[in-house]
């Protein structure tokens, strides 16, 4: 079991303990009943970020694990799902016959393989008039309809969502391809936005978007991590080291969040005049930060237009 995976696990479980606690409070009840959504949800692929969304909808109760249907190769893979209510299968079909909406959560590589195991299936009848949301970067919605065209009546939206909506913290773009209803735009929409910000986005953004809130967590991450090595080169131990860190990383973006106020400006009120502050930032604007920043955001939009493209 990769490190990873026993991690997600492990917060899988915790969120699905706070879940139990938060709703056995009658308020809570009340408020989930109202939001609740009466639909089957189906997930091919049960990875990182398929783990993400479930968590998230299911602390926030719009849905229950019981209206979950999980598949992925191995079966020993989806005991977790099947130990919390979910229903798991190693078979996509079963998945996309018996839900309404289906999520397609495997890497664009393995795409094509997984839509031909629905073609070849004894359930292609059943898939009919299914509503698929693909999370995968670089395949379009021109290519998602192409491949999928065998099940008459489906319809596509394709979304890029990030983990961080495991916490309720997400940040999803959709754009809704041909043949959607409004009522299909409508019960997406309600899964993404509960679990954060959610903006619907011309497809030709998408791949931006893929760079700057779908990996971005991870260029944050990576910043977080120097921020520590920086404060812990000049002394500090890590453990304090990361905790300010992180709370600065969190503050900062609460204040342009709270406050409307042009970053450049806030920056300028933490920058005294021939202090400590402005030398860092030199340093910074030495190293080029900014245009590695606008690089690293460049080649990952890039990257994500290959995606789609078979390898
Ligand atoms: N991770 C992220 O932050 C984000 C990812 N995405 C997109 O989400 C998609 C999934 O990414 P991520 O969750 O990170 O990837 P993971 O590798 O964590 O998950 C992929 C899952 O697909 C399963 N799988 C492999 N082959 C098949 C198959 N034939 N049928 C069904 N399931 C299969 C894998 O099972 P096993 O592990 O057993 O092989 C695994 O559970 C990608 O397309 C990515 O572009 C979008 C936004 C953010
Ligand atoms: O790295 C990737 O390709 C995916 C897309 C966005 C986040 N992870």
């Amino acid at each position: 079991m990769t490190y990873l995976r026993r991690y997600f696990m492990e917060q899988f479980i915790q969120g699905q303990k706070r879940t139990f606690n938060l709703s056995s409070c009658s308020s809570q009840k009340n408020e989930d009943s109202i939001k609740k959504i009466a639909k089957q949800i189906g997930f091919i692929g049960d990875g990182n970020m398929a783990k993400a969304i479930c968590r998230g909808i299911v602390n926030k109760g719009l849905v229950s694990y019981s209206q979950l249907y999980v598949s992925s190769p191995y079966i020993k893979n989806l005991d977790v799902w099947k130990q919390y209510g979910a229903r798991v299968s190693t078979d996509n079909s079963k998945v996309a016959a018996n839900t309404d909406i289906i999520f397609l959560a495997v890497k664009p590589h393995i795409l094509p393989e997984a839509v031909e195991q629905l073609c070849q299936s004894d359930n292609v009848d059943k898939i009919k008039n299914k509503l698929f949301v693909s999370i995968l970067a670089g395949y379009t919605l021109k290519m998602l309809e192409a491949l999928l065209s065998k099940f008459s009546g489906c319809r596509v939206i394709r979304v890029m969502p990030n983990t961080p909506m495991m916490i309720g913290e997400g940040c999803t773009a959709y754009c809704p391809g041909n043949n959607v209803s409004a009522e299909d735009i409508s019960v997406v929409k309600k899964i993404l936005e509960e679990s954060g910000v959610c903006e619907m986005v011309p497809e030709n953004h998408i791949n931006a978007v893929t760079a700057l809130s779908g990996g971005g967590p991870a260029f944050v991450y990576l910043m977080i991590e120097a921020l520590s090595d920086g404060a812990v080169k000049m002394g500090l131990h890590r453990d304090m080291a990361t905790k300010f860190a992180v709370q600065t990383v969190l503050g900062a973006a609460k204040m342009v969040k709270v406050t409307g106020k042009h970053t450049g400006e806030l920056k300028d009120e933490v920058c005294s005049a021939g202090g400590a502050t402005i030398a860092g930032i030199h340093a910074l604007e030495k190293a080029g930060v900014r245009g590695g920043i606008m690089n690293a955001i460049e080649a990952s939009a890039r990257r994500a237009l290959e995606l789609g493209k078979t390898e």
